[in-house]
């Protein structure tokens, strides 16, 4: 939709911003540009709505050159949002959102209406439409930025480090409301930022530019963590990725252990017979109980008559990432995490050290999770009779108990939330 063609841009001072850059930028996704402070980020931005024109190449809009556009007019179908909101001091939150549907001359009750919406939209309460700008902390100030750039309705949004003014709770409020955002209005949106977890969190697409302008890698975030280009992009992508590789890893892709799973009132010598130093021991609906030390069970009777260690907490299949599994696995007593059903209900369990090795990206699991994230292929095969992917599972669980599954998520489940996207 957004199409850079060698695109260079040199300043008369010898300084090279930008370095023949070639990009195609998706239409009603979020790329994000990031690299290091001086790398080409907001020159690239500005060559979107030519607040900055290209020594050479073309950057082209929906097939058309924007040279050819005359620059009022292809702004006006592209929003822009800066660092500290650049609101008009003078005016109201009203009037600074209803800026530009005014000068397209909407008139001002009809423009009015329009900034009301969207003040709503941006998670504003409608008592705020009043207030002058420095009335508002910097978040509400982002917020309204936001709302002023979504006046006219535009297709595209360039915004230029727009939560980057702001405490990281703030920001990360900023960066939710977002999300929800776009979910709903589906714009093309250009996102600069130097806060590779920002991009990471945000975007549909990296584009990674390293100074002097050149791009670097341009991927999805799940195979910019799995597949640096070059050293460059494994720095800048930090030490920790193969941890955050985990929150594009669906749980419900984990292979999943279901045979030292055992009911209350199981023989003590079935858990024996498991061969394991933990069993995890569960109710007549497969709800957890807690996890019972192999060593120390009574000689006989059942499962029930054994004291049992909490579990810490489980994961859901249905909506956590590997991430909350791992975390899940880390802080039980077993080493094991356990995975429940949208119903609480016990699924199996997954074990610290397969989930490792998602975790370094030399094993299979992590591998086949991203790929099959990004290209939403089927499973691949290779289970064994204790060991199946998660997703089976839970419906061998569901079809036990004669439930085709409501798709409601866990209250049970304390997974980590907010790990994924
Ligand atoms: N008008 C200008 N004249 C000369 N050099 C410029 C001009 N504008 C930007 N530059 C230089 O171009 C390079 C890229 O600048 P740009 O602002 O695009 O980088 P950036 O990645 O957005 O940086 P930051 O993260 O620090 O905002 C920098 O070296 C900058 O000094």
């Amino acid at each position: 939709m957004i199409r850079f063609d060698a695109v260079s841009k040199n300043y008369p001072n010898g300084t090279t911003a930008v370095d023949e850059l070639s990009l195609e930028l998706a239409e009603g996704g979020i790329t994000v540009l990031v690299g290091p402070s001086g790398c080409g980020k907001t020159t690239t931005l500005r060559m979107v709505n030519r607040m900055v024109e290209p020594t050479a190449g073309t950057v082209s809009l929906r097939g058309q050159n924007i040279r050819e556009i005359a620059a009022p007019e292809l702004r006006r179908g592209i929003g822009y949002v800066i660092q500290h909101a650049g609101l008009f001091p003078h005016r109201t939150v009203l009037d600074n959102i209803a800026t530009v549907p005014l000068l397209l001359g909407w008139g001002k009750k009809k423009a009015r209406s329009r900034a009301a919406e969207l003040l709503e939209l941006v998670g504003l309460p409608a008592a705020m439409a009043k207030r002058y700008p420095y009335q508002l902390s910097g978040g509400q100030q982002q917020r309204v930025g936001v709302a002023r750039a979504l006046g006219a309705d535009p297709p595209v949004l360039l915004m230029d480090e727009p939560f980057s003014a702001v405490d990281p709770i703030v920001r990360g409020e900023l960066q939710a409301e977002f999300i929800r955002l776009q979910k709903e209005l589906n714009k093309t949106i250009v996102f600069v930022t130097h806060d590779i977890d920002e991009a990471i969190k945000l975007g549909d697409h990296i584009a990674v530019l390293r100074t002097g302008g050149k791009l670097a890698q341009f991927d999805t975030p799940e195979r910019l963590l799995a597949h640096p280009a070059d050293d460059f992009v494994a720095d800048f992508v930090g030490q920790d990725r193969g941890i955050r590789r985990l929150s594009f890893v669906k749980a419900a892709d984990l292979p999943l252990r279901e045979g030292l799973v055992l009911p209350a009132d199981s023989p003590v010598a079935r858990a024996r017979a498991a061969s394991e130093p933990w069993v995890l021991v569960v109710d007549g609906d497969r709800r957890p109980l807690g996890w019972a030390a192999v060593a120390d069970l009574p000689n006989g009777g059942t499962l029930a008559d054994a004291a049992l260690t909490p579990l810490g907490h489980t994961f859901s299949l249905a909506g956590d990432s590997a991430r909350a599994a791992l975390d899940a696995a880390l802080l039980s007593p077993s080493r094991l995490a356990v995975g429940v059903d949208p119903q609480g209900a016990v699924v199996g369990v997954a074990d610290a050290y397969e989930l490792s090795a998602a975790m370094t990206g030399d094993g299979a699991v992590g591998d086949a999770a991203v790929e099959k994230s990004t290209a939403e292929e089927s499973p691949a095969g290779g289970e064994s009779a204790d060991v199946a992917t998660a997703e089976d599972a839970v419906s061998k669980v569901q079809v036990a108990k004669g439930d085709k599954g409501s798709g409601s998520d866990s209250a049970d489940s304390a997974g980590a939330g907010g790990d994924g996207r």
